[in-house]
């Protein structure tokens, strides 16, 4: 019962606060004492999330009249349907643990509809449905193949991807832990526990995705040169750039991500110096060769691992988002020397906060011009767009399990 009410708490916080799945947690699971619980609680809730709208279909067609989208109750049958329909839960079970937290409110309806549902069979579709307002923007901006694309990628979790300090060894670990590589320091794997698999106490990889790791390859080698990573922690690209020779300032206003960044440091044995700092206030005393900018964004690119953000990212914070991004990349602008490059990426879905900023960025920056990358830098399904930036949609590379979505622009100074 404790756990069914931390998961309410987590999806209130989500649904009704805007706040992070991840944020929220250590919050809403604080008073359980058992790790199995807290557990329980955040999958049940990250479940919901995924399968939504799916569950809010079963629920209307089970009732005469649709119950408010906000209604408690039918949060609470939701999460029972997760329980039962994803997590494994016997139907018994799971409505028996949810009624409790329906205390002096609509426990008949709740136990009829649920009831009704388990007579019927009710079963998830085998393509989960985007939540109509996300469906909607995506298919306006990127057609309906891009839509389906990513409704069929929310319905698991996605693979592990790991980047490996040592690229020269990347047959030697793809073999070793039992992997597939899609490009030189890359090795895909299924889903485990990160702690067990090979090299992770020798620090021979980190978990990245992908696309996430096709920034720091436009950044090329280092050969001891000075790059700023703006927007550092927990410092995937951090540990990239150190690897790839680059001699790394490595800059993040948040000190407990940035806390992160030195295990992550000292877990691998590279080094880079951390430094705290607002990067719409902090100025470095010397320009740099090349900066990597990873902006804060909406994150609608990382909906796989995160479904809760298409419930959070509403047009009004996209526009914010785009806001900052084109104050930050300007400010970057300003700290790179002559011919050096700037790499501008978001994990988002969204234009307004990719193709817009760095179009906007282009022609208030005429100094600045785009460099395409090579195709050895990207995995094979992945080609440059049109104008030189590279855009990762649902659907790219979906045969060896997909990749987040992201935008990358690389300039150049001239
Ligand atoms: C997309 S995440 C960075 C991920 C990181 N580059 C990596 O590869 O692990 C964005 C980061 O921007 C930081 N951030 C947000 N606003 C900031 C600001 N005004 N100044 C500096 N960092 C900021 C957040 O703390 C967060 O760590």
């Amino acid at each position: 019962m404790e756990s069914r009410q931390a998961a309410l708490r987590l999806l209130d916080a989500v649904l009704r606060q805007g706040k992070a799945l991840d944020a929220a947690a250590p919050r809403a699971v604080r008073a359980l004492k058992r790790e199995d619980d807290k557990r329980l609680a955040t999958a049940i809730a990250g479940e919901v999330l995924r399968r939504l709208p799916d569950y809010d279909a079963l629920i209307d067609s089970a009732t005469r009249q649709n119950l408010p989208h906000d209604a408690k109750v039918r949060t609470v049958l939701r999460m029972a349907l997760a329980q039962t329909l994803a997590l494994g839960t016997p139907p018994h079970a799971a409505i028996s643990t949810a009624l409790p937290l329906l205390a002096g409110g609509p426990r008949r309806l709740a136990h009829g509809v649920f009831g009704t549902l388990s007579r019927n069979g009710a079963v998830l579709p085998d393509i989960p449905t985007l939540p109509d307002a996300v469906a909607k923007r995506w298919r306006r901006n990127w057609g309906e193949p891009v839509v389906a694309a990513a409704a069929a990628a929310i319905a698991a979790p996605p693979p592990l991807d790991l980047t490996l300090k040592a690229s020269a060894e990347t047959a030697a670990w793809a073999k070793k832990l039992g992997g597939k590589s899609l490009l030189p320091g890359h090795v895909r794997c299924e889903r485990a526990s990160v702690t067990g698999l090979p090299g992770y106490e020798d620090g021979a990889w980190w978990v990245q995705d992908i696309a996430a790791s096709i920034p720091a390859r436009l950044m090329g080698s280092g050969e001891g040169r000075r790059a700023l990573d703006l927007c550092a922690a927990p410092g995937g690209k951090t540990l990239q750039l150190a690897a790839q020779g680059w001699q790394v300032t490595a800059v993040d206003r948040a000190e407990s991500r940035l806390a992160r960044l030195s295990d992550n440091l000292a877990r691998t044995g590279l080094s880079a110096e951390a430094v705290v700092g607002d990067a719409l206030d902090w100025a470095p005393d010397a320009p740099f060769d090349a900066i990597l900018l990873d902006a804060p964004c909406s994150a609608t690119g990382i909906f796989r691992r995160h479904p809760d953000v298409l419930y959070r990212a509403h047009p009004p914070i996209i526009a914010e988002c785009a806001e900052i991004q084109a104050a930050m990349l300007g400010r970057a602008a300003g700290w790179i020397k002559p011919g050096g490059i700037l790499v501008y990426a978001v994990c988002s879905l969204e234009p307004e906060e990719g193709e817009a900023v760095a179009a906007a960025f282009l022609e208030t920056h005429p100094g600045f011009a785009v460099e395409p990358p090579q195709s050895a830098d990207l995995p094979d399904g992945i080609a440059p767009a049109a104008a030189g930036f590279v855009r990762v949609l649902p659907g790219a590379i979906a045969d060896p399990g997909g990749a987040d979505g992201f935008f990358i622009a690389r300039f150049r100074h001239s």
